[in-house]
């Protein structure tokens, strides 16, 4: 099956045609992980489908951050197999993993964005790397992937020091999306924010994946956005996944860790505003 997508510079030329499984976007069999004698991953077998908004959470140390390290090449891991839109990172070729590259976008849990350089030239960094564009359409398409994160325009000549926790993320997403990503990483997007930051970020994530059809990945630990956002969710512990579904179908089920997650006062409020929500769209 073949995938095309247009420039959403120019929305005439056609900038990239992908081989991807009809369903599988990421693919992890087997993988074990180990720092020292320490085992974080265990025969943990995982799949992402395509277009789905899909969240890693766990207790802390579980391996969610390594675990979306490895997806990203960041990590290898000890043993195992992992497919991503189609490449098997085990076997990939420096051809096809400046592709993959050019295809996903991270948004780092603290930014990741260089102090150095304005907002404008942090988010034309992936162009400037991946691409012949002369400056002034690099700093063009800069400015609108700023303004489609949600920031005012003039945040492009501001320094990420200048930034609140919030409008960094903001930042940091909007060089994610440099590239017209079909896959997004985000590590903890909603970390260090207040409630309303947070929900303000919610909303990004949701237009993000409706603007560009891409699937996205996430590690994070706030329940409202995954009540909120997530389509799907996999829990980890003891090694490998104990369960995974949507949110309605993880709070039937038994298993310790899962229930961890339901049966704590946050998680009860989190629930109960999530059915009060979807309550209020229904009516
Ligand atoms: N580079 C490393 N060297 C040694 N140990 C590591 C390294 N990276 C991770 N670990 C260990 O692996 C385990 C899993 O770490 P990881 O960051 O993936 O967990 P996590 O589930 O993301 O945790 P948290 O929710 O606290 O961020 C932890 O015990 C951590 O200390």
């Amino acid at each position: 099956m073949r995938y095309f997508r247009w420039c959403l510079v120019c929305w005439e030329c056609e900038v990239d045609s992908v081989p991807l499984s009809p369903s599988d976007v990421i693919e992890m069999q087997k993988i074990c992980t180990s720092f020292g004698k320490h085992q974080v991953h265990a025969n943990l077998d995982l799949s992402v489908k395509r277009g789905e908004i899909f969240a890693l959470i766990g207790d802390s140390g579980s391996g969610k951050s390594t675990l979306l390290r490895e997806m990203m090449l960041l990590h290898k891991p000890d043993s195992g197999s992992i497919r991503v839109l189609d490449i098997d990172l085990n076997s990939a070729t420096e051809q096809q993993i400046k592709e993959l590259h050019q295809r996903w976008g991270v948004m780092f849990q603290y930014g990741g964005l260089f102090g150095t350089l304005t907002i404008r030239a942090n988010v034309g960094l992936p162009l400037r790397e991946h691409t012949n564009l002369v400056d002034e359409l690099i700093n063009q398409i800069a400015d609108w992937k700023i303004k489609i994160s949600g920031l005012q325009e003039d945040a492009a000549l501001q320094f990420p020091d200048q930034l609140s926790g919030g409008m960094l993320k903001r930042a940091s997403m909007a060089r994610a999306l440099a590239m017209d990503p079909i896959l997004l990483f985000l590590d903890e997007p909603t970390a260090g924010l207040d409630p309303s930051g947070a929900d303000g970020i919610d909303k990004l994530i949701k237009d993000v994946q409706a603007m560009y059809q891409a699937t996205i990945v996430m590690v994070t630990h706030d329940l409202d956005l995954l009540w909120q956002i997530a389509d799907r969710v996999a829990v980890l512990g003891e090694g490998k996944v104990v369960g995974v579904g949507t949110m309605l179908e993880l709070s039937t089920m038994t298993h310790p860790i899962i229930r961890s997650y339901f049966d704590g006062a946050r998680g009860r409020s989190a629930q109960q505003l999530a059915l009060i929500q979807r309550q209020k769209l229904i009516a």
